[in-house]
């Protein structure tokens, strides 16, 4: 699914109108009227009291047209205009007009004076700013926002959250409205998947109000939200008369005296995710735990408790690099020489990140394509501190375009920027907030390299797995218990879950009516 920004949303709002056939008002009253079903099927009438916020745009007219519908079908609603400017859109107004047909005055709010007393057991519907919001709220429509926040009452946003740009960064939080659930239009935003942006947004789904899609597809959106409709056509099927050599050889370099345990996890995982061969190369120190710990893994060593000669024999597809290797000055030096002579496709990772970020010309002799899988330290250390997580990305997609690499930002939302397109992930929880899911990682990407998946398709595709098993696992075991073995443990569930039929919800019948 595309993530589209403010000015590509704006624009599929105009084509949509243009080309479609239908009115401005007609799409408002399409897109408002699904987020009155979405309330309404939950609520079912319930006499909770139901303040409706709505703004001066046509955010705010889609707050109208919900209060409307709310009245119609007997809700305890109170409507409020938040009059931060005397200019009202043509959607604002006819949308005005007609609640106050049905006999409803909406209260206009100019002042704090002037706001109405929430309670934490109410529900606000957030209707004040949307894709339009220009600069970040001031005065007394921001205190407002901090009003509403402070009574932590269940708060409806429609489309975006209050004071959040769709793809920008507004840093200072207390100028954006937490909502508790967003119903957001057409498209998720870049925003809901940025850090700074926790307190504001929590739950959140799209609502289908019916963009012209051949429109969009001219506007050759850069991002993309990956879930299972995007993965499921990446599976390579694998052949009958397939051999363990079909599916690649990867190398796993890495380790140091007491992280051995590092190298392990990413050459199991390389093997669990089906490459043919795994050599893992390490210091001497971890010659027996690998060959112990993972009878199908073959093992090279070099020097006593840290790597300092590369010189493997092996000649793999693809090399993993970085878990548990440690940043000595011998490491660093044989570091650098490896290199700057390699040609090999690499995954790069941990403390192979950070050796190059010590030597930024070093990343001039990377191979194309090479991946890098920073957690937020490592990438601060490879791309400078960012001012806000929107300049974040800005960054790496820098480094990305400059250095020809793909960086997989690992975060909540771990995203994957290759040049300016970013693949934002939608699977994984706080399960793998645990030692070693990197490590695990970084080996399943390797292997999917290893059996022929291009290096882009190999980072989005792992980034799924790798989160899908947390969020199938947690389901049986919990968050706490999960650990970087277990990711190993669910991969087969997470593979297998591409091909499982979405359950059909069943369909309600009307009962007969008694004769
Ligand atoms: N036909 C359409 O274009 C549709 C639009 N929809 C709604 O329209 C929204 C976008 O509407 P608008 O573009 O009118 O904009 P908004 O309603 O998001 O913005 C409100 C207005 O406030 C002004 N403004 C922005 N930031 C401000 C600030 N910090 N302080 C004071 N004023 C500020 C802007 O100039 C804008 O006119 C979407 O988010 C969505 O909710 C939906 O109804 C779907 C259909
Ligand atoms: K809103």
């Amino acid at each position: 699914m595309y993530i589209l920004n403010s000015k590509q949303i704006a624009k599929a709002d105009k084509a949509t109108i243009n080309t479609n056939g239908i009115s401005s008002v007609d799409l408002m009253e399409n897109a408002a009227t699904l987020c009155f079903q979405w309330l309404h099927s939950r609520l079912q009438g319930q006499q909770i009291k139901i303040h409706v916020f709505c703004g001066i745009g046509n955010n705010g007219g889609d707050g109208l047209v919900m209060a409307r519908h709310l009245h119609q079908h007997g809700y305890n609603v109170s409507c409020y205009v938040v009059n931060f400017s005397d200019k009202r859109t043509n959607e604002f107004l006819t949308n005005y007009n007609r609640l106050k047909e049905i006999g409803e005055w909406p209260e206009v709010i100019s002042h704090e004076n002037e706001f109405p007393e929430v309670k934490f057991e109410d529900i606000v519907i957030d209707a004040i700013f949307g894709n339009g919001l220009s600069r970040k709220p001031a005065g007394f429509s921001k205190k407002l926002i901090q009003y509403i926040n402070s009574t932590k009452v269940f708060t409806l946003a429609i489309d975006i959250p209050s004071g959040m740009y769709s793809d920008k960064s507004n840093t200072d939080s207390s100028t954006i409205l937490n909502a508790g659930h967003t119903l957001t239009f057409q498209c998720p935003k870049l925003a809901f998947f940025l850090p700074e942006n926790k307190e504001a947004i929590n739950t959140w789904e799209v609502i289908d109000i019916g963009l012209d899609q051949n429109f969009i597809e001219t506007l050759k959106p850069a991002s993309h939200f990956i879930g299972k409709n995007e993965i499921k056509p990446l599976y390579k099927p694998r052949d009958k008369w397939s051999h363990k050599g079909t599916f690649g050889h990867s190398l796993i370099i890495g380790g140091s005296f007491g992280k051995i345990g590092a190298v392990t996890l990413a050459s199991k995982a390389a093997l669990k995710i089906g490459s043919g061969l795994v050599t893992a190369y390490t210091p001497k120190c971890g010659y027996n735990i690998l060959q112990i710990a993972i009878p199908e893994a073959m093992v090279e060593v070099d020097d006593d408790n840290a790597l300092k000669y590369f010189n493997f024999k092996t000649k793999p597809t693809v090399i993993g690099i970085g878990p548990g290797m440690g940043t000595s000055e011998k490491t660093k030096l044989g570091f650098e020489k490896f290199i700057s002579e390699n040609k090999t496709p690499l995954v790069i990772d941990a403390d192979a990140i950070n050796l190059l970020a010590l030597n930024p010309n070093l990343a001039t002799h990377l191979p194309k394509n090479s991946i890098l899988t920073p957690h937020p330290k490592e990438l601060e250390r490879l791309i400078g501190t960012w001012k806000n997580d929107t300049d974040k990305i800005k960054r790496a997609q820098k480094y990305s375009k400059e250095n020809n690499v793909i960086i997989v930002i690992k975060d909540a939302h771990t995203i994957v920027v290759n040049g300016n397109e970013l693949f934002v992930n939608s699977t994984g929880n706080q399960a793998l907030a645990t030692a070693g899911s990197g490590d695990v990682l970084t080996g399943i990407i390797t292997g999917l390299i290893a059996q022929g998946y291009e290096n882009l398709i190999a980072a989005i595709y792992g980034v799924y797995l790798h989160g899908k098993t947390a969020d199938i696992a947690s389901q049986e075991i919990g968050f706490e218990a999960f650990t970087a073995s277990t990711i190993l443990d669910y991969l087969p569930d997470a593979i297998l879950d591409l091909f499982k039929q979405e359950q059909q919800q069943p369909q309600q019948t009307e009962e007969e009516p008694e004769n």
